[in-house]
């Protein structure tokens, strides 16, 4: 049975649709990410499975049971991170943890907490000055208190620096590890490829595209980006492009510069005929790039808009 199954959810405010039709379950110890831009309905999503609004239709399942007769119950199996902002600033980390911890029957120890997010050395610190980061892994450790059976973390490493943010990932990972299920919402294509078991793509309220990363990226055509420098610019450019062109599987081809670059559906084939090409006419070839496909382009190629943060 999954750990959480959402079916034909729906959530307007006014005029708006937030929330269009989304179905989806979870399993047990997965690491289940919605992805989407601004607006897309993500933090609406999350909160109606956190219990915090009320959908206008469609059903929730946490473990079997549901908000309307079990929410107590399912209050002690999730732990949910609080915004940032909703720290108090005068309360050290220690003592935020240990508030929440009395709101629940079963607690984890704070010390074994204070570990687990790696602020053991800053637990008599006052929330006000902690960094962005430390703010963030405090939240994620107040939504561990009652040593929960699933996760929901909201943006979790939005504004982050770079090593802040992997200090974050490492955090969800390890509960991972633990056979927690965690559900996280991100902007970040990269966040979601690196962490997740399955990746939710949500757009304009809907699911556009729901599997594992190496799936979503894999059903996109086998089309790669190739690109090779030489030491010095293309001398005759036409000419090169005009040869490239004709090579099987070619669909694409540019030069700028010292820089040749084309997409092809047979890379292999294309670059053995490019390299014969620039032996017999020695040219030499300084270096070669071959695109990674991303999660960005699965979103281009759903949905026909570029990804932006
Ligand atoms: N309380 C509200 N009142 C009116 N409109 C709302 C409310 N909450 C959300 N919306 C609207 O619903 C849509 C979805 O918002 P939501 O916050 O769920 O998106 P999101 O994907 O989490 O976006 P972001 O990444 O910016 O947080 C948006 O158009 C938003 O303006």
């Amino acid at each position: 049975m999954p750990i959480l199954e959402v079916k034909k959810l729906r959530k307007t405010f006014q005029s708006v649709v937030a929330v269009d039709n989304i179905s989806f379950s979870v399993e047990n110890g997965e690491i289940f990410t919605i992805i989407g831009p601004n607006g897309a309905g993500k933090t609406t999503t999350l909160e109606m499975i956190e219990g915090l609004q009320t959908p206008d239709s469609g059903e929730i399942q946490l473990k079997g049971m549901n908000w309307k007769s079990d929410s107590g119950r399912i209050k002690q199996i999730i732990g949910v991170q609080p915004q940032t902002s909703a720290l108090f600033d005068l309360l050290t980390v220690y003592e935020s943890l240990d508030v929440f911890a009395g709101l629940y029957k079963r607690s984890r120890s704070i010390d074994e907490i204070l570990d687990f997010i790696n602020l053991t050395e800053h637990r008599n610190k006052r929330v006000k000055i902690l960094s962005g980061g430390q703010k963030q892994r405090l939240a994620i450790g107040i939504a561990l208190v009652n040593d929960p059976d699933i996760l929901f973390f909201d943006e979790p490493t939005t504004g982050l620096d770079p090593q802040a943010r992997r200090n974050i990932w490492d955090i969800v990972l390890k509960l991972k590890s633990l056979g927690k299920t965690t559900i996280l919402t991100t902007h970040y294509m990269e966040e979601a490829e690196k962490l997740s078991d399955r990746v939710c793509i949500v757009d304009q309220g809907k699911i556009i595209a729901l599997d594992t990363p190496q799936n979503l990226i894999q059903v996109l055509s086998k089309e790669r980006e190739i690109h090779l420098s030489f030491p010095a610019s293309i001398k005759d450019a036409r000419e090169i492009i005009q040869v490239v062109k004709e090579y099987p599987g070619v669909t694409k081809v540019k030069a700028e510069q010292n820089m040749l670059i084309f997409s092809t559906t047979s890379p292999e084939e294309s670059l053995y005929h490019l390299f014969k090409y620039t032996t017999e006419n020695q040219i030499k070839v300084e270096q070669i790039g071959i695109k990674d496909l991303s999660l960005e382009d699965v979103f281009l190629s759903y949905t026909g808009k570029e990804w932006r943060d």
